[in-house]
């Protein structure tokens, strides 16, 4: 124990390597100690490359050689006859650009990522497509003057572009640090020989609980200006925009800026709307400021984002300000693009402080998918409406409310940062920098149209759900995707494990996906189509199960499921669990009633076709002799520890929710299959210290997996496994965990990065497939959990910095933490859902905190 707590003392020494390269002494204005920071000037030293089909290993080539030439067939197909987007482009990966920082912008409103050194550099304004791309001219500028004369004018950008060449670039970044704390992040300008720090701290709406203003497109940014001289100075910031997103329809024509001042209930904001025309989902971008008496905003409505830009330059230049033309700006011409500026000044006194406040937003309030079948409108335009008019009050909205935003940010996070427990710091910069994937996993949050049909008009024979949920009516529709890369929306067997976050911080939305995946089970889609992994055809989605995924924002999400045509999912063996054992946590958690009425049906369906996966009649399932589950490339033969301890779990909670809607016949019907399905579990994978991967008998039937105990990490995560509702043997649970944590933690590089998926008992990586030498941090995140809900958390802990300390410190991978990494050379899947699992740690650490008396529901509560 004494160790494991010192190597996690170093380990803490991490941080400071990101910020060796930090001359200044200057911290900031209000910057949090806890977060994920880094210099400016740092550079990664470790490059690694996304997982190719060269990195497919000799042994592992003969399996994946149908697979490979079924899947290039179809990406021909795809990519240069239907000229789409594949949903998986094992061509197109992209390269590891170790750049990125907090998003901006609210959930499902779409989003723009800024990087660590103020970049604006990944949009998906388009709802759940990536374009990354960083559009140079899209910066804040600082002009000091003293005395009326301007003494000081700077980009705050380390980068020296080939264009814009009159404007002073190349700050050196050794003088500023970027702090991220999500939704929130600092970035500290110390100027060299001015005596001035800037802070340019941007908030965003994402606020747990709360299903409006978290819906905005919309992030401010505030400038702590402090001026250490003993004289006074006049500071102006600028902030440039261009018209886009750096995509090629920024040329297309047609475009146009528009200066607007807005005042309403005596505060008042002004700036530029950037209106692009594009025929598909057209937007408006918009830069404002908030008026006050000692500042002055001025801008410039129009500028040619190429060339020198000197015009621009010495404009600001010349007195601080800004021409402010009155009007709009002609439309652009084919072929060109347009930019807008906007300047905000004030006065610092000598040894003192002031603040400016910016904010960027954008209003793109009807969206339709690739196949363009159908038009979505977007969750915040409940409050601000459809017509595309919305940036000004977006603006004002944004600068008049962002103290409130941060006021209940702070109280919701400071029972963590304050160190309830005696946390990590990195635990803290984890927990708050890995939600960024709520908003940043190509997020849509839609409202239901009038004449949608969730459960398309399907009825089961005890009732059924309705066809227009309330909750789904109320709170609206949620997808993120699978990954920026693998682009499926709301994927069921990785949702399993990153639903935490969205139950603990916004669980009405946790429940309105689970309404759409139950209106899907009861549907189906007969038509046939070519699996790639078998070569085999079969129907895309078969009733009474629960699809991989609810489709593909490049076709049409919702209306078309399983969008994943790899393995024929209708038959893979935990989908249907993870949907049960869902439906219970959520109801334990939330203690909605309606709701678990409404799933029982469902539940019982897919329990049901669930059971024909127990060929033998021995109460436990077996698995198919190929990757019939969420590791789609790790074949599984027979009963196994993964969905064999799903299925236990399942049938527990069955137990339970059959007794909660009084329904006793149904708990004895599982009670009975829980009983000799545990005996069988028991006899076929036990082995005195773990419970096997499979039962197939191979050489390789023994490895060890990291994620055996799933089953009964859900119920704990749902107050069961304990008593009448326990699956399996308290002592077989922590002896399982043991050695997990000695093999695939400790004896896996140096137990520095996480838990190995699969580990030979001898202590070698299992490379018997692609995925099981592969570390899954979301796994890990889920596996921590586990370790800390069966007292093992010193070991969880140990077990999740790993992780931590290898995608944000090492990789360079902070904001796009993968789905997978192995101990050398690559990483697979950038920007992953799987990782919010990390919430999961959170509710373990709150539930063995709380008093046993403690209602499951104030676990939320209190999060509020
Ligand atoms: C003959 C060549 C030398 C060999 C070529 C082989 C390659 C074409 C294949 C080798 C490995 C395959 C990939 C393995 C994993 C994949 C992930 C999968 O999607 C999602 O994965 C999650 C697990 O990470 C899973 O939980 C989700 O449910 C899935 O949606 C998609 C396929 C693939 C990328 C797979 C593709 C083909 C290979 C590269």
């Amino acid at each position: 124990m004494t160790e494991i707590l010192c190597t996690s003392y170093c380990g803490e020494k991490s941080t400071g390597d990101l910020m060796s390269r930090y001359v200044s002494k200057e911290m900031g204005y209000g910057v949090p100690k806890e977060g994920w920071r880094i210099c400016l000037a740092h550079e990664f030293k470790e490059k690694r490359k996304p997982f190719q089909a060269k990195d497919v290993s000799l042994s592992n080539v003969w399996d994946h050689i149908g697979l490979g030439i079924r899947y290039l067939k179809w990406w021909y197909k795809k990519t240069q006859v239907e000229k789409k987007a594949p949903f998986i482009d094992m061509f197109g990966a992209q390269p590891l650009r170790q750049i990125y920082g907090a998003p901006l912008g609210g959930i499902g409103g779409g989003t723009i990522t800024r990087g660590w050194r103020g970049e604006f550099c990944r949009w998906q304004l388009r709802p759940g497509m990536y374009h990354y791309k960083t559009v140079t001219a899209n910066q804040f500028t600082v002009c000091l003057r003293r005395g009326g004369q301007t003494v000081y004018q700077q980009v705050l950008s380390v980068e020296r572009p080939p264009t814009l060449q009159g404007w002073n670039w190349g700050y050196c970044g050794e003088y500023a640090f970027y702090h991220a704390l999500y939704p929130r992040a600092w970035t500290v300008y110390h100027l060299p020989g001015q005596n001035v720090t800037l802070t340019c701290r941007q908030v965003s709406p994402v606020i747990p609980h709360d299903y409006q203003d978290s819906s905005l497109p919309v992030a401010v940014f505030v400038w702590d200006i402090e001026n250490k001289n003993d004289y006074d100075l006049d500071v102006s910031i600028m902030f440039t925009m261009v018209n886009g997103s750096g995509h090629k329809d920024d040329k297309s024509g047609g475009h146009w800026n528009e200066p607007f001042h807005l005042e309403k209930e005596g505060e008042a904001v002004s700036g530029v709307l950037l209106h692009h025309c594009t025929t598909v989902n057209p937007y408006t971008l918009c830069i404002a400021a908030r008026e006050q008496p000692d500042r002055e905003v001025s801008h410039q409505t129009a500028f040619s984002p190429k060339g020198t830009c000197s015009g621009l330059w010495s404009d600001l230049i010349t007195d601080g300000r800004l021409d402010s033309p009155t009007g709009s700006s002609p439309p652009t011409p084919k072929g060109e693009k347009v930019a807008a500026a906007l300047a905000v000044g004030c006065s610092v006194p000598a040894q003192g402080h002031n603040t400016l406040e910016f904010c960027l937003t954008w209003d793109m309030p009807k969206i339709t998918f690739g196949s363009k079948e159908r038009e979505h409108i977007r969750r915040y335009t409940r409050y601000f409406g459809t017509k595309g008019d919305a940036s000004p009050s977006l603006s004002h909205y944004a600068l008049t409310h962002y103290r409130q935003w941060e006021k209940s940010i702070e109280e919701w996070q400071r029972p963590v940062l304050q160190d309830r427990y005696s946390l990590p710091s990195w635990y803290k910069s984890a927990l708050f920098n890995e939600l960024y994937f709520v908003v940043d996993g190509g997020t849509v949050w839609t409202e239901l149209p009038e004449d949608a049909d969730v459960s398309g008009g399907v009825r089961s024979e005890d009732g059924g759900l309705p066809a227009q949920p309330a909750i789904i009516k109320e709170y609206g529709r949620f997808a993120y995707l699978e990954g920026q890369e693998y682009r499926m929306y709301n994927t069921y067997d990785v949702h399993f494990y990153a639903s935490f976050a969205l139950i603990m911080l916004w669980p009405k939305l946790a429940l309105s996906v689970q309404y759409d995946i139950a209106g899907s089970v009861v549907q189906q889609d007969p038509t046939e189509r070519l699996h790639l992994m078998s070569g085999r055809c079969s129907p895309v989605k078969a009733k009474n199960v629960v699809p991989h995924d609810i489709g593909d924002p490049d076709d049409e999400p919702w209306q078309r499921v399983n969008a994943y045509l790899i393995h024929d999912t209708a038959d893979w063996k935990d989908l249907n669990l993870k949907f049960v054992l869902q439906v219970y946590r959520d109801f334990h958690l939330t203690q909605d009633r309606q709701y678990l009425r409404d799933m029982w049906p469902i539940c019982q369906a897919v329990m049901d076709s669930e059971l024909k996966f127990d060929l033998d009649g021995d109460g436990l399932i077996e698995n198919s002799g190929y990757a019939d589950q969420t590791y789609d490339g790790w074949t599984v033969t027979g009963p196994s520890a993964y969905c064999g301890g799903l299925w236990l779990a399942s049938l527990c909670v069955m137990c339970k929710m059959a007794r909660l809607v009084d329904n006793e016949e149904t708990n004895q019907r599982f009670r009975d299959l829980l009983d000799r399905g545990s005996a069988a579990f028991d006899k076929l994978l036990w082995n005195g210290k773990y419970y096997n991967y499979d039962s197939s008998g191979r050489d390789l039937s023994n490895s060890v997996m990291s994620d055996q105990c799933a089953g009964h990490w859900f119920l704990r995560a749902s107050g069961l496994g304990e008593g009448e509702y326990q699956a399996f043997p308290k002592e077989k649970i922590q002896s399982a965990l043991k050695s997990v944590f000695d093999l695939n933690v400790m004896s896996f590089a140096g137990g520095q990065m996480g838990a190995v998926n699969g580990m030979r008992p001898e202590g070698v990586p299992d490379r018997s497939s692609v995925q099981s030498d592969e570390v899954w941090i979301g796994v890990v995140y889920g596996l921590a959990a586990t370790m800390i809900h069966e007292g093992m958390r010193e070991e969880g802990m140990r077990t999740a910095e790993g992780c931590y300390r290898t995608v944000w410190e090492r990789l360079g991978m902070a904001f796009q933490t993968p789905e997978a990494y192995c101990e050398k050379g690559i990483y697979r899947s950038l920007a992953y859902m799987r990782p919010l699992s990390i919430w999961a740690m959170q509710l373990a650490l709150d539930t063995s905190q709380k008093d046993q008396t403690t209602s499951p529901g104030r676990i939320i509560a209190s999060m509020n």
